[in-house]
């Protein structure tokens, strides 16, 4: 048994795209954040570890992981929860991205440490053996949701009246949600994977993917020591609780279903911070705290988490902008208080054996706790030193642990009282209600009785005495005179609305005169309605006509359309003959012209002939050769 104060961490998450770039606090160094908006300038708190916006996944891990998984390894119950306000990264911390390896988040790291070191103890033939199993639920509007057999809604937590064995009731919790046997860290990731889906999630302004329920993943780890001559067993759970966030409406423009929601987380939100401050306040030595675990369905079923025997780890999780400063520094407050929480957390390990080898070890013990409470000096090997020390533990513990269980009696006894006390009052009530009413209803027999006898006189002498206390309480109450006077009025009123016999006769008359009205307008009617019908089929007669004839007419224009297309035709036809004629003209003329040409060309040479010849010649040539004289 050993005392535990609650470990705190904060993780600053990177600023989003949708916040300006205007930030709050930071990291000092990993355990001290600092403040420097104007207002909380230079305030600074330490805690366990701080994350800041670079800090990476696998680091968050080896600070927060690691000690989880060997606290429950070594048999102790430790959770982890996370907390902060809506968007700041608990889902992210948590679960964080399954599908790229660098952002997975502490649960899925957990499951592969955890399984890498039993597989390594179970393998080295240590004699120890480990089986696990592992659960999910959701708890969505204050109902409790199996995420790994979504059929099965809980309104009711198995809230069993304790007869003094805590264990029961503890293991009765557990095993009334579906426990899945796991063997490795992939099996246990696909369950949570598809846990994942089923999910309460919504798109808010200020999360696109707000987890609107409170995630509680367990493992839940057996472990065998088998030793020479005895066993150990021990069982421990290792418990991830993604809480949903807590939202302003301004912030997150819930509405409908989604502020419903809001409220609800709110609600149990309230509730585990009025726990928190409860257990801060048990823990600084105030006696008589009330710890309401029973206002909220998360309390109730973390309680063993929250004060109880368990190594508690929150995470607060905030946004380092200054839009979010409310926010992160109620989530920042909220965890410097807690880290005041102290648990008595103890080893749930049962030592087995045979009596005889029991005995045998308990003697020694005893003998050795007595050589070393004589200061013998004795030389004991460190590890029977070891051992001997950690039975000796063990039997603290179990005082401890008693104690503990008869504190958890004491406030259940008294919460039982109160209880009692309550359901005496509520006896006592009735008890009064039944004397009045058995008076009232003797009263009523002996009316009856007078009646049936015919003795009026019994039945006057009540109602006189009943007239005479409503006429003293008429006359001590000026409400009821008023509301008489009232009363009387109105029954004036509605007296002179009562028809007279004149009055019948006239409404009679009106009557008459309104039923010939209305027969003569439905006569009326009826006329119109008739000429409206004859208009109606004159009209569709005249569309039919307008039909034809446009059908006609278009008719007609198609085949003068045809017509005229032929002739159009024929003309063309003509034009491209005339074109071929006139083509063959001009090829004829090209042809002529050409012969014209050689014909001038002709005439050119015998020009030029000509004109080389003389005069005399020309002259012969056009003359003949003159004879000579004779
Ligand atoms: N440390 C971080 N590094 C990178 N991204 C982060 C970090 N923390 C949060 N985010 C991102 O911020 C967004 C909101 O984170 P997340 O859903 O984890 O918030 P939440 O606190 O679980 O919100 P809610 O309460 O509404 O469910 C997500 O897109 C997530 O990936």
């Amino acid at each position: 048994m050993m005392n535990s104060s609650v470990s705190v961490a904060i993780r600053i998450r990177p600023q989003n795209e949708r916040e300006v770039n205007d930030v709050c606090i930071k990291a000092e160094n990993n355990k001290t954040l600092v403040y420097f908006s104007e207002e909380l300038k230079g305030e600074s708190f330490n805690f366990d570890y701080v994350a800041d916006q670079k800090t990476s996944q696998k680091d968050v891990f080896t600070q927060i992981g690691i000690p989880l998984v060997e606290t429950a390894l070594n048999g102790y119950n430790s959770t982890l929860f996370a907390y902060g306000q809506t968007g700041s990264g608990k889902t992210f911390t948590t679960f964080g991205n399954c599908d790229v390896e660098e952002e997975q988040g502490i649960i899925p790291r957990s499951l592969k440490y955890l399984f890498e070191k039993v597989n390594t103890q179970m393998d080295t033939g240590s004699g120890i053996i480990y089986s696990m199993t592992c659960s999910m639920q959701e708890i969505y509007n204050e109902q409790v949701i199996d995420l790994i057999d979504k059929n099965k809604i809980k309104t009711e937590l198995s809230m069993v009246a304790v007869s003094g064995d805590d264990d029961k009731r503890k293991r009765k919790n557990d095993l009334s949600n579906e426990q899945i046997v796991i063997t490795s860290w992939e099996e246990a990731w696909e369950i949570i994977q598809k846990g994942f889906t089923l999910r309460h999630t919504s798109a808010t302004l200020s999360n696109d993917r707000s987890s609107r329920s409170h995630c509680i993943f367990t493992v839940f780890i057996s472990k065998l020591e088998n030793g020479i001559g005895k066993k150990v067993e021990s069982t421990s759970k290792l418990t991830f609780v993604d809480l949903a966030g807590s939202e302003r409406q301004s912030n997150t423009g819930a509405k409908g279903k989604l502020l419903k929601e809001a409220a609800n987380i709110n609600r149990s939100l309230v509730v585990f911070g009025r726990v928190i401050h409860g257990l801060v306040q048990a823990s600084t030595g105030k006696s008589d705290v009330f710890i309401p675990y029973r206002d909220s369905r998360l309390t109730f079923m973390l309680k063993d988490s929250l004060g109880g025997n368990c190594k508690t780890v929150i995470i607060g999780t905030v946004s380092p902008s200054l839009s979010s400063i409310k926010e992160t520094s109620s989530t920042i407050k909220f965890c410097f208080s807690s880290r005041n929480i102290q648990c008595i957390i103890k080893r749930n390990a049962v030592y087995t054996g045979t009596p005889d080898e029991m005995k045998e070890e308990i003697e020694r013990l005893r003998l050795e706790n007595e050589q070393l409470k004589r200061g013998n000096g004795i030389i004991i090997g460190a590890d029977k030193l070891e051992k001997a020390k950690s039975q000796i533990r063990h039997l603290e513990y179990t005082v401890f642990a008693k104690m503990d269980q008869e504190r958890i009696l004491r406030d259940e006894k008294k919460e039982l009282e109160e209880k009692l006390k309550k359901k005496d009052d509520i006896v006592a009530r009735w008890l009064q209600n039944e004397e009045t009413f058995k008076k009232t209803v003797e009263a009523l027999q002996k009316q009856i009785l007078g009646l049936r006898k015919g003795n009026s006189k019994i039945v006057s002498d009540a109602m006189k005495i009943e007239i005479e206390k409503w006429k003293k309480i008429a006359q001590n109450n000026a409400k009821i005179e008023t509301l008489q006077l009232e009363n009387d009025e109105l029954k004036d009123k509605i007296e002179k609305l009562q028809p007279t016999e004149d009055k019948t006769e006239e409404l009679n008359r009106i009557i008459m005169e309104k039923t010939d009205e209305i027969t003569i307008i439905s006569k009326q009617l009826r006329e119109v309605t008739e000429t409206k019908e004859e208009l109606i089929k004159e009209r569709d007669a005249l569309k039919l006509d307008a039909t034809r004839y446009v059908e006609k007419e278009f008719k007609q224009k198609i085949t003068d359309l045809d017509t005229e297309i032929i002739e159009y035709k024929t003309a063309l036809s003509d034009r491209e003959k005339i074109i071929e004629e006139l083509h063959l003209e001009i090829d004829n003329l090209y042809k002529d012209n050409e012969q014209f040409v050689i014909y001038i060309d002709e005439l050119k040479k015998a020009l030029d002939k000509y004109s080389r010849k003389s005069v005399r010649e020309l002259k012969e040539e056009v003359c003949g050769k003159e004879e000579p004289p004779k």
